[in-house]
């Protein structure tokens, strides 16, 4: 039997960037406490647009193969170690934003066949044995086919496991809670004249919001906000940080959360707010 670290964390993720916006300060920290941290990336976001002015000549599978480097040093950052590409770097390509002619490309995420994709992570699966999977809602968080495909695979993968004899004990969806989002988008009109961004996202901009009474655990990663912002800056053609805040290539101006969120789908529940993905989870070989 392969020996394994007592806490197992397996995320899956749509684009390289998005491990970092939602879970950076989370994987920091797990990391540096030992845990096993596998990350499953399910594109290489060859689609995405490009920021930085120098970088502007990148597209296709060129940009998608600089986002995979921007990856690595996000990983770098975060001092997480094991990450994969779903089916291996390139199988399933960027989907594009929601109706766009993009979404029909055979070779697309979006169309690809949920089985097989969820067989790709399956094995990962059953390599890891998971206690603790952390994905989007079922709307993706904010409705980009690539989120909305990572969040089937990833249930449909752990459905799959469990009957191969792997149930993962916790599968949880990255929240952030109304009250907090509004506060700091509250705190963000304020900065905004200093920040090197015109306009700000607004509360339902952001991925995942939802009332306090589902958000189950709290992740106070205060601790690693500096790994986080800097795993957000190696996105650097996605991403422009100028902490506490950051934008995407909109420019529009949203708060970096340094406490992540998540809401408990599966598994045992926590009693009340907990501050362990682990929480009551026993270790387990
Ligand atoms: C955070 C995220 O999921 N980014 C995706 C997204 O990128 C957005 C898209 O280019 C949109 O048109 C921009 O207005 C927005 O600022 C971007 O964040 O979709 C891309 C294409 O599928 C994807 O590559 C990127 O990772
Ligand atoms: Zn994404």
């Amino acid at each position: 039997m392969t020996e394994h670290p007592a806490r197992r964390l397996l995320l899956v993720h749509a684009h390289p960037d998005d491990e970092s916006i939602n879970n950076g300060a989370t994987m920091a920290r797990y990391a540096a406490e030992g845990a096993q941290v596998t990350l499953v990336t399910c594109t290489l976001g060859e689609r995405g647009e490009v920021i930085p002015p120098e970088l502007a000549h990148l597209s296709g599978a060129a940009l998608g193969q600089w986002r995979l480097g921007e990856l690595r040093a996000a990983m770098r950052a975060l001092g997480v170690t094991d990450f994969r590409l779903l089916g291996g770097a390139g199988r399933y390509g960027d989907s594009g934003m929601m109706g766009l002619p993009d979404n029909d490309d055979p070779h697309c995420f979006w169309q690809a066949d949920l089985d097989e994709a969820a067989g790709h992570l399956v094995r990962v699966i059953l390599e890891i044995r998971p206690q603790v999977l952390v994905t989007y809602d079922d709307n993706g968080g904010y409705g980009h086919p690539d989120h909305i495909q990572a969040h089937r695979v990833a249930l449909r993968a752990a459905e799959l496991a469990a009957g191969a004899g792997w149930e993962i004990p916790r599968i949880c969806f990255n929240r952030v809670p109304r009250p907090v989002a509004e506060a700091a988008f509250a705190r963000l009109e304020g900065d905004l004249p200093g920040l090197p961004f015109d306009k700000s996202a607004a509360v339902d901009d952001v991925p995942g919001v939802v009332g306090e009474e589902r958000v189950a655990i709290e992740i106070d990663g205060t601790a690693y906000a500096a790994a986080k912002a800097a795993a957000m800056r190696a996105h650097a053609t996605q991403i422009e940080v100028a902490e506490p805040y950051f934008a995407l290539s909109n420019a529009l101006a949203q708060p970096l959360f340094t406490t992540e969120y998540y809401e408990v789908v599966h598994g045992e529940r926590t009693e009340g707010r907990a501050h362990d993905l682990f929480a009551g989870i026993e270790a387990t070989a």
